[in-house]
């Protein structure tokens, strides 16, 4: 029998009915756009950021590759279900969030009881915003703070499960992400692959530091200038 998908799992939830909260079409259609809006930007973007990053820091790539090449030496595909072990590049991933993540600003807040914040008066209901960015490249917390050094997470227990207050890239609370295990399998699934069967080079001698570090205005914080890098066939991976 074939396995069911999510629609086919909320179809049938509907269909079988008894819920206190019955499911609409509308409900579905809803959850639809929501997985598709906060799924698709976040992950591509963080793919691209972590790819411009490791062109920039020619020995992390070899690093990255390195483990992915041995960990699957001899095999011809990479699947969902073999990613473990990959711990540098999940450090990659994590110092990628750090710097670049992709939704900086996060979901705005209502305040819920007046409290006070550096001195600052917040009352009941004032919208707040919260700079996740600010909170991972703020010197008082990470060394060198700019600095892309994926190492800074290797024996560390810091992770950004949305209780370290100054490594939030998921966000926090009860409107955190809910796609963080989707959203990174797919972007490690993305990155094992692209490492395994390629190799990478800048176009026209382009210099590592001269690649455009510039994001985009707007809720997502995308590059501005997209990366273009040129493949070769890695030949020993069959
Ligand atoms: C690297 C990938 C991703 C990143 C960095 C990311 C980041 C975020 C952030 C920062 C928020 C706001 C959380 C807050 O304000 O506390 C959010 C919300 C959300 N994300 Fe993700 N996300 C990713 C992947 C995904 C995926 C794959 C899905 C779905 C398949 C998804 C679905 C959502 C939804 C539905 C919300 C809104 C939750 C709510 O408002 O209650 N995200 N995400």
């Amino acid at each position: 029998m074939q396995e069911e998908d999510l629609l086919d799992v909320l179809l049938r939830v509907k269909e079988e009915g008894g819920l206190e909260f019955p499911i609409t079409n509308n409900n579905i259609k809803a959850i639809f756009v929501d997985i598709f809006g906060g799924g698709t930007d976040t992950s591509s973007v963080t793919i691209e950021w972590a790819m411009t990053e490791m062109m920039r820091h020619p020995i992390v790539l070899e690093k990255a590759q390195s483990e992915v090449r041995e960990t699957f030496k001899g095999n011809k595909k990479i699947m969902e279900s073999d990613l473990q072990g990959l711990s540098y590049l999940q450090s990659v991933i994590k110092e990628t969030l750090r710097l670049h993540p992709p939704i900086p600003m996060l979901v705005p807040r209502v305040c819920r009881e007046h409290c006070k914040i550096n001195g600052y008066d917040i009352p009941v209901k004032m919208k707040l915003i919260i700079n996740a960015w600010a909170c991972s490249t703020d010197p008082e917390y990470w060394d060198d703070a700019e600095s892309f050094k994926p190492e800074r997470f290797e024996n560390s227990s810091v992770d950004f499960m949305g209780t370290n207050y100054h490594f939030i890239p998921f966000g926090s609370g009860r409107r955190m992400c809910p796609g963080i295990n989707f959203g990174l399998t797919t972007v490690e699934l993305f990155l094992a692959q692209m490492l395994y069967y390629f190799n990478w080079k800048l176009p026209d001698g382009l210099n590592p530091k001269d690649v455009d570090m510039m994001e985009t205005e707007g809720a997502i914080a995308a590059k501005r200038v997209h990366l273009h890098l040129i493949p070769t066939s890695y030949a020993s991976y069959n």
